[in-house]
């Protein structure tokens, strides 16, 4: 660019030069005009001269500074500006071309731009500055520049041949933009990378819409689900599943999703052939810019055969393969639920130690796979005998360990006896048919011990001794209930032959009015007497008659016989008396006992009112709500109930009035110390005052003396029955007395 004195060097030149062409006769007629007119003229024109000058100054600014402009334009423009000969020389480039090359630009000018594209992409280049110079349109190419110090970029350019006016091949130029694309770049590889993840993930991806319409699958999911693209794109993403969970679930699994933006967890699936699978699934809420759902991605995968393995880890860690009975490890998760239950309900628990006797002949000469077999058919029949409850482990070998929860040393007596019976039959196993008998150790809980180990200790402890007493055979790990077991065991084998040996008898207790000594009533009391076992107190073979089931039996005999005896008493025309039948707990639960006893009178023809039936309190009280609705029953036919033993247990005052029972027997143990304990004294007198203000008939049993009857009598009490009125007697002699009885009570009680 040249300076201001040059120009006007110019300027004067090409003035003079006009002036010399120019004729005079076409500068300003002034000849005619005064001095003073000229002067004047020309200083309007000098003014007018220096007018111009300021605005043609002015304009030179302007376009100066739109020059700066355009050139801060062209600098700093976001792309960079490049202008190359024909022979790819740079001529011309911006700031942002120079920076992105990582250059100066004056470095960058006279530089052929090949120069600066990497080796690898050279040709390519070269290829594609040929077709921008040969065509007259933009051409668009992708390469790596490579930057003095050592890094590269990746570049678009786009390219447009220029053809100087009145020029030729040689004096074209071309313009290049170019842009940095290396952000591009790494987004589309990053996408591209999705993708690939996208497709060949391991596990299923389904993506919905915010109104969970299927809009992608991946490859996956067609191969875990077989439903192809084509059938999943538009449809709710309900299609897979199944009728395993409510729609509860399903209500939870997509509020979660939408309150914590995630939910992941297990959920039955279904195959587009019908088949049902487990996956695992992790599902999560897209949010978009309003904080609205925009998508929701389903990941899972099918968890099938990983739940079938995990549960054959589980089965292999707390079964025993051979038998598929819980191990040792399970067993004790089991018992120590069991005890803690026994614990709390203060229930009775049995574990027994039970091991094959001579099973290792049966290993060493028929085979350990006889051996395998006989043990799997054993613990079939093990289990088939006992309840769901009860646990059967086997702790490897020959050895078992038994779990009875609510089983003491009685009810564990009658298993072992049903063990050992069972082993009495022969197994068929492959051609040999073989007995195989269990020596049994037991312990009960909590007698023996109150934890696993000491149990199990005790228990081996007696199945040792059950070894030595010549095996096939069971021992208690304590003598004394070795001991009651074996009594109970005779006494319930017993038992079973005394009804049709005839070897019970009924006897009667009188029952006496206080008021006015008029016997009234006689409790009915059964006595065995058995010909080896002698006389068996009831205390001692009603229970076992209970447990064994047996009462049912004898306590429809017992009713009958003492029905039928009241009946030929009446017959025999003496004077009617209630007679006061026990019954038992067993007896009570029978649905079908009401009837029963309405039947037995019917039959032997004896009207209702002259039976009672004595419960125990502790019977009534076990179900106050199922005892309603029976007394109710037997109410309702007009045989009266009275309740026995009371003061034993713990009656609930509001049930008691809701029983509406006739009488109340003041149980014994509060009688016999009448003279001793003024507690006794209270409790009777609490008792008498309760059952007036129920509006209920009293009996003291057990008097055994004149100061217990007086203190009865002056207390209030309606009757009484002790030795003191009379023993309990056979049918015969209670008639031979009844006459006699009456009057000498009389006398006696007068
Ligand atoms: N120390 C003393 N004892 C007296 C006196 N007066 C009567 N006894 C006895 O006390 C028991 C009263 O019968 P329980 O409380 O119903 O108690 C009865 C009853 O619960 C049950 N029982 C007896 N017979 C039957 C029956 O046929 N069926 C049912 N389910 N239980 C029966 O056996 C328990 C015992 O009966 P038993 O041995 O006959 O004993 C009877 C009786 O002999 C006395 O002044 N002093």
């Amino acid at each position: 660019m040249k300076d201001k004195s040059g120009m006007a060097e110019v300027q004067r030149l090409e003035a003079e030069s006009e002036l010399a062409r120019t004729p005079l006769t076409s500068l300003p007629e002034f000849s005619h005009s005064s001095p003073d007119e000229m002067l004047h003229e020309l200083r309007v024109h000098q003014i007018e001269l220096e007018m111009q000058n300021e605005e043609l100054r002015r304009a030179q600014i302007s376009l100066e500074e739109s020059r700066d402009r355009y050139l801060d334009l062209y600098d700093f423009a976001p792309v960079g500006y490049f202008t190359l000969t024909s022979e790819g020389q740079i001529t011309e480039v911006n700031l942002t071309g120079a920076s992105l090359f990582g250059i100066e630009r004056s470095k960058l000018l006279q530089r052929r731009f090949a120069r600066f594209v990497t080796i690898e992409d050279k040709d390519r280049w070269h290829r594609y500055f040929i077709g921008v110079l040969r065509n007259k349109e933009q051409r668009q190419c992708e390469l790596t520049v490579q930057r003095p110090d050592g890094s590269a970029i990746e570049v678009q350019l786009d390219s447009l041949r220029i053809d100087i006016a009145g020029g030729d091949e040689r004096t074209r130029v071309v313009r290049v933009t170019v842009t940095d694309i290396h952000i591009r770049k790494q987004a589309e590889v990053k996408l591209h990378l999705i993708a690939k993840v996208f497709e060949q993930s391991g596990e299923a991806i389904m993506v919905t819409d915010a109104d969970r319409t299927t809009i992608m699958v991946n490859q996956a999911f067609t191969t875990i689900s077989g439903y192809s693209e084509a059938e999943t794109i538009g449809q709710n993403q309900t299609m897979l599943q199944t009728d395993h969970h409510g729609a509860d679930f399903y209500q939870k699994v997509w509020a979660t999703v939408d309150l914590e933006g995630h939910w992941q967890g297990e959920m039955s699936c279904r195959r587009r052939d019908g088949h049902e699978y487990m996956g695992w699934f992790l599902i999560s809420r897209v949010l978009n810019a309003d904080s609205n759902p925009s998508n929701y991605i389903m990941i899972f995968s099918d968890i099938t055969e990983h739940k079938e393995a995990q549960a054959h880890i589980q089965r292999l860690a707390h079964f025993d393969p051979l038998t598929g009975l819980p191990n040792r490890s399970l067993l004790k998760n089991r018992i120590l639920h069991d005890l803690a239950i026994a614990q709390r309900n203060q229930s009775a628990l049995t574990l027994m130690f039970l091991d094959l006797d001579h099973f290792k002949n049966v290993n060493d000469s028929l085979g350990h796979q006889v051996g395998d077999q006989l043990l799997i058919a054993w613990a079939k029949r093990l289990i088939n005998a006992v309840r769901g409850q009860d646990t059967i482990s086997r702790l490897g070998g020959d050895e078992f360990i038994l779990v009875f929860p609510e089983t003491d040393a009685i009810g564990a007596a009658h298993l072992v006896e049903k063990l050992l019976e069972l082993s009495q039959q022969p197994y068929q196993i492959e051609q040999y048919e073989l007995v195989v008998t269990p020596s049994i150790g037991i312990a009960v809980f909590p007698g023996d011990g109150t934890d696993f180990e000491t149990l199990c200790r005790c228990a081996d402890v007696a199945m040792y001794r059950a070894k030595q007493a010549g095996r096939n055979g069971f021992r208690f790990f304590t003598s004394e209930m070795q001991a009651s077991s074996a009594r109970v065991m005779i006494v319930e084998n017993a038992l079973r032959h005394a009804l049709e040996r005839d070897q019970f008898q009924l006897y009667f207790q009188p029952q006496v009015r206080l008021s006015d000594s008029q016997l009234v009533g006689a409790e009915v009391l059964l006595r065995w007497e058995h010909p080896e076992l002698g006389h068996v107190d009831p205390a001692d073979f009603i229970p076992i008659a209970e447990d064994s089931g047996q009462i049912l039996q004898i306590g429809e005999w017992v009713l009958r016989q003492a029905v039928r005896q009241c009946k030929a008493w009446i017959d025999k025309g003496l004077a009617p008396i209630l007679i006061a039948v026990n019954l038992s707990a067993v007896q009570f639960r029978d649905p079908r006992f009401p009837e029963l006893v309405m039947q037995v009178l019917r039959e032997e023809q004896l009207p209702p009112q002259y039976l009672e039936l004595e419960l125990t309190e502790g019977v009534a009280m076990d179900n106050p709500l199922e005892a309603i609705i029976i007394i109710n029953r037997l109410l309702a036919h007009g045989i009266s109930m009275s309740i026995d033993d009371f003061g034993t247990g713990y009656s609930s005052l509001s049930y008691l009035r809701r029983f509406d029972i006739n009488k109340l027997k003041i149980d014994q143990s509060f009688v016999c110390e009448i003279g001793a304990s003024s507690e006794n004294r209270a409790i009777i007198n609490a008792i008498l005052g309760v059952a007036k203000s129920l509006g209920l008939k009293t009996i003291a049993e057990g008097v055994e003396s004149e100061e217990q009857m007086t203190f009865l009598r002056e207390k209030g009490c309606d009757e009484v029955q002790g030795f003191f009125i009379g023993k309990p007697l056979p049918a015969e002699q209670f008639e031979e007395n009844f006459e006699r009885q009456v009057l000498s009570l009389n006398t006696r009680l007068k």
